[in-house]
């Protein structure tokens, strides 16, 4: 029933207006499924590999497209997604591209969902799945990578831990939001938006660092509700390897330094997530940081593990940090994504599903983080590609979808 019988590919705008991979898929059977491939701009040096999408089109039409239409089942992901790497034939979809690995992986989930009848996120997660919503994570001030002449930390996180459902999360991310603009709209500071929606003042990290305190603790008196903050610190972009240095601007910090920052910071805002606060390849780092304060936040690994087994595994070997974010495009397949979160839970690291800054409409990761039951999902709190995100997760807990 679930037979592929077609793939097809095209070239869409992201949120960045940049062209992207889409694909649909279809069944035998009258299944359908679509899906498009998100975009990074501060990705990890690990990653695979995004193509041009016109080029990434043209290679897995020629090398995939045999290997998936009549040969394999959308209802069997494992099945799309090995077609799919060995089309590829590299570790890190060099020929193809994880933008069309990735889309098309995601299509197939839909498609074999529609078959079914049943959500994408049961189809992925099963029956007894559907009850557990993660803690939305939304970026309310930001730079870095995202955002010119801003933050150099490139995310401040709203997280509404207490929040008692996925609605009253969601709003209160949007509620810290709209509270950011009118302190900075007190303080007479002008500030466009970043790539995800979040503001992005020309202020330094010490100043944003009290502005989302304050909008944090605000919304937090308005609502009755625990929220609290995070970051995504990015910091494989404010690493020099050269000097062995973090710049921020003019200011340098060495590795230990930079360890002595960020677990202070942690103890002065009562931060429940830090992502990301040292370079890509320092798992020492990391572990040492992890022991600091490990106990009371989440330090989680974006581009340190860019959703691979083998990176985490090394991150558990060595006792760096204790949670792992999940971007199927990092590896390609969501059957690699569902095996780094399976390893993740394995060894107690909590999984942290997340958008990438360029997006588009498409919602998988709602679904894939009701599904795997993830404590966080990284989303954004505003603009219609982060939107399409948590209205879907309210959908889903008004079984709705
Ligand atoms: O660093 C990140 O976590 C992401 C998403 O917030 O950004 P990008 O997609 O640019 O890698
Ligand atoms: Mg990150």
């Amino acid at each position: 029933m679930t037979l592929v019988t077609d793939v097809r590919l095209r070239r869409i705008l992201d949120s960045r207006g940049n062209p992207t991979v889409e694909a649909d898929v279809l069944t035998e059977s009258g299944g359908f499924g679509r899906a498009a491939a998100p975009s990074g701009a501060s990705t990890g040096e690990f990653e695979a590999i995004e193509l041009p999408p016109s080029e990434s089109i043209a290679a897995t039409r020629e090398r995939a497209l045999p290997r998936l239409i009549g040969e394999v089942h959308a209802g069997n992901q494992r099945e799309v997604d090995n077609a799919l790497r060995a089309a590829d034939g590299t570790e890190n979809f060099s020929e193809i591209g994880a933008n069309s690995a990735v889309a098309i992986s995601m299509a197939a989930a839909k498609a074999g969902a529609d078959v079914l009848g049943a959500p994408l996120y049961q189809h992925l997660g099963g029956a007894f799945r559907g009850g557990d919503f993660p803690t939305p994570l939304g970026n309310v001030v930001g730079g870095g990578e995202h955002a010119a002449k801003a933050t150099h930390i490139q995310e401040f996180l709203s997280a509404p831990v207490g929040a008692p459902s996925i609605d009253e999360a969601v709003f209160a991310n949007a509620a810290v939001h709209a509270r950011v603009a009118e302190i900075l709209d007190d303080r007479d500071i002008a500030a466009a938006k970043g790539d995800e929606g979040a503001w992005a003042p020309a202020v330094d990290d010490s100043e944003a660092f009290e502005i989302v305190d304050e909008a944090v603790s605000d919304v937090e008196d308005d609502l009755g509700f625990e929220i609290r903050a995070g970051l995504d610190v990015a910091a494989a972009e404010l690493y020099d390897e050269d000097d062995d240095v973090y710049r921020y601007g003019d200011k340098e910090r060495s590795t230990d330094e930079q360890i002595d920052y960020i677990a202070d910071l942690v103890d002065e805002y009562d931060l429940v997530y830090v992502e990301d606060p040292l370079d890509e390849n320092d798992y020492d780092g990391f572990a040492e940081l992890t022991d600091r304060v490990g106990d009371r936040t989440l330090i989680c690994g974006d581009d340190l593990f860019v959703t691979n087994v083998e990176r985490l595994q090394t991150g558990i070997d060595e006792g760096a940090a204790n949670s792992i974010l999940i971007k199927p495009n990092q590896i390609g397949t969501l059957s690699d994504a569902f095996d780094a979160i399976e390893l993740a839970t394995q060894h107690g690291y909590d999984s942290v599903i997340s958008h990438r800054s360029g997006e588009t409409e498409d919602t998988t990761i709602a679904h894939l983080a009701v599904a795997t039951a993830a404590p966080f999902i990284k989303t954004g709190a505003v603009g219609g590609e982060r939107t399409a995100k948590l209205n879907e997760l309210i959908r889903i807990a008004d079984d709705a979808v």
